[in-house]
């Protein structure tokens, strides 16, 4: 819910003429109705109300108080935040106190004056919206949405920065690369550097789950719609309603789904499986996937239309082995993090470590170092991690080990400026030492000492 929307008022009575007059004498306020538990709920998903008052007694058992304590139940399972207030009989104060035990705001013995009323939910509302309020300040001193996030590559840095450009906007954004590139991390910090902050980020891996149950889980399911489907239950687009959702491994998604989806993006309005009412749902879309979308869309396999609606940002992470640095200081972070974790004394990587962290490929990314690191640490015998704890190869004493050193590339590229010179004039000592910019003796020393005589 982003914090400009206005919140509704939800009187829950089964009389309906007390009903009326209850919403009358409420007049202010924008108010929806309900008469029973089940309307109750169905007004609750859809309003979102920041205000309830409710009669204890509802149907099919109103002379009993268990109907409206079942249905406080839920509406502080839905949102501890609303402010409920119960409508009692005049001599039930035990179950007035047991409404308030389990989260009511406040109750008000029927016959009700009008006024107090009014001051009661007025009072209700503004108890509501200070605690939203507060809520949104403390996510907003958050200093830094992708504080999580390390790197120095200066590619990475500058897809940190168009997420946060892009993130006050309500643009679907795409991010594509290879497995254990970071995608959740990002789509986690869109969500945090979002206005939406307050409110929740669900993810779901369209991968993960099988193809026929991954409708029901997008968008639920009503009771009765199938065997086994006891209760309403909400899906992961209606969980994240005012928030985020991130549909990971969005290539994966059924064609039949694709089209259920593309549907809900155009219409923002979603229907719930064996439903028929159709529900309004406000949310950020984040999708992301290691495959070739716009490949699979030229095949058939995804939907052009759906490819192009979910691609109005698009943002390629790099592979690990392509970020500059990157590998060193992620491995050292991780050491520092998981020393911590398991309260050992400092932990640190030896230099051969740090070089065959860099050399390696990590195809599996960033979660295949953090693995790695967080198994080292928990092997190493001593407060060093080496080659052999991370399971990678030492570099020392081999070829590749000398790739860096100064000494060595200067010393390779003088031997072969020294041969091509001595080739282009047919070995004259006096020319090829003028060709070179040296004296005579100097190319004597130094072909001396590159073993070139
Ligand atoms: N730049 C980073 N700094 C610190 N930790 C990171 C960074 N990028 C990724 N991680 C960590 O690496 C792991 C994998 O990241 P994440 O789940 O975001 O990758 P992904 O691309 O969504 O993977 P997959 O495609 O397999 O779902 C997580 O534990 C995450 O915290």
């Amino acid at each position: 819910m982003t914090p400009e929307t206005v919140r509704s008022l939800l009187i829950v009575e089964d009389d309906l003429a007390l009903q009326k007059q209850i919403k009358w004498s409420l007049d202010r306020f924008e108010s929806v109705t309900a008469h029973d538990r089940s309307s109750a709920l169905l007004q609750l998903r859809k309003c979102l109300p920041a205000v309830v008052t409710m009669d204890l007694g509802l149907p099919p058992d109103a002379d009993s108080v268990s109907e409206g304590l079942k249905l406080l139940e839920q509406v502080m399972a839905f949102d501890p935040d609303i402010k409920v207030i119960v409508l009692t009989g005049q001599n039930d104060q035990a179950n007035a106190l047991r409404a308030v035990a389990m989260g009511a705001y406040d109750f008000f013995a029927k016959p009700f004056e009008p006024e107090l009323l009014n001051l009661t939910v007025e009072r209700a509302f503004r108890m509501f919206e200070l605690q939203r309020e507060n809520r949104r300040l403390q996510a907003l001193q958050q200093p830094d949405a992708m504080a999580g996030l390390i790197t120095r590559d200066p590619e990475m840095l500058r897809i940190c920065r168009t997420i946060e450009k892009v993130a006050s906007s309500n643009a679907t954004v795409m991010l594509l690369g290879e497995s254990g590139t970071g995608k959740e991390v990002l789509a986690r910090g869109l969500h945090q550097a979002s206005p939406r902050r307050a409110e929740k980020f669900v993810a779901i891996n369209c991968a993960a789950i099988p193809e026929n149950l991954l409708e029901s889980e997008l968008f639920g399911y009503e009771k009765g719609a199938f065997t086994g489907a006891a209760k309403m239950t909400l899906g992961k687009i209606e969980m994240a309603h005012g928030g985020t959702l991130m549909l990971d491994e969005i290539g994966d998604l059924p064609l039949s789904l694709q089209a259920k989806l593309l549907r809900f993006l155009q219409e923002r309005v979603i229907e719930r499986v064996g439903g028929r009412q159709e529900i309004a749902v406000d949310v950020r879309i984040v999708c992301a996937t290691h495959q070739d979308l716009a490949a699979l869309s030229k095949d058939g396999r995804f939907r052009e239309d759906l490819y192009y609606r979910l691609a109005e940002i698009v943002v390629n992470i790099p592979p690990l082995r392509e970020r500059v640095g990157d590998a060193a200081l992620l491995a050292h972070a991780f050491v520092r993090r998981f020393a911590q974790e398991q309260n050992r004394s400092a932990m640190t990587l030896t230099e051969d470590a740090v070089q065959a962290v860099e050399n390696h490929l990590w195809p599996g990314n960033i979660r295949e170092l953090e693995n790695c690191i967080r198994r080292a640490a928990i092997m190493a015998d001593g407060s060093q991690i080496g080659c052999d704890d991370l399971g990678l190869k030492s570099l020392q004493n081999d070829e590749t080990d000398t790739s860096l050193d100064l000494r060595v590339i200067r010393d390779d590229a003088e031997k072969r400026a020294i041969v091509a010179a001595l080739g282009r004039v047919n070995g004259n000592m006096v020319r090829a030492a003028d060709l070179l910019g040296v004296s005579r003796p100097t190319l004597y020393d130094l072909m001396h000492r590159l073993a070139l005589k």
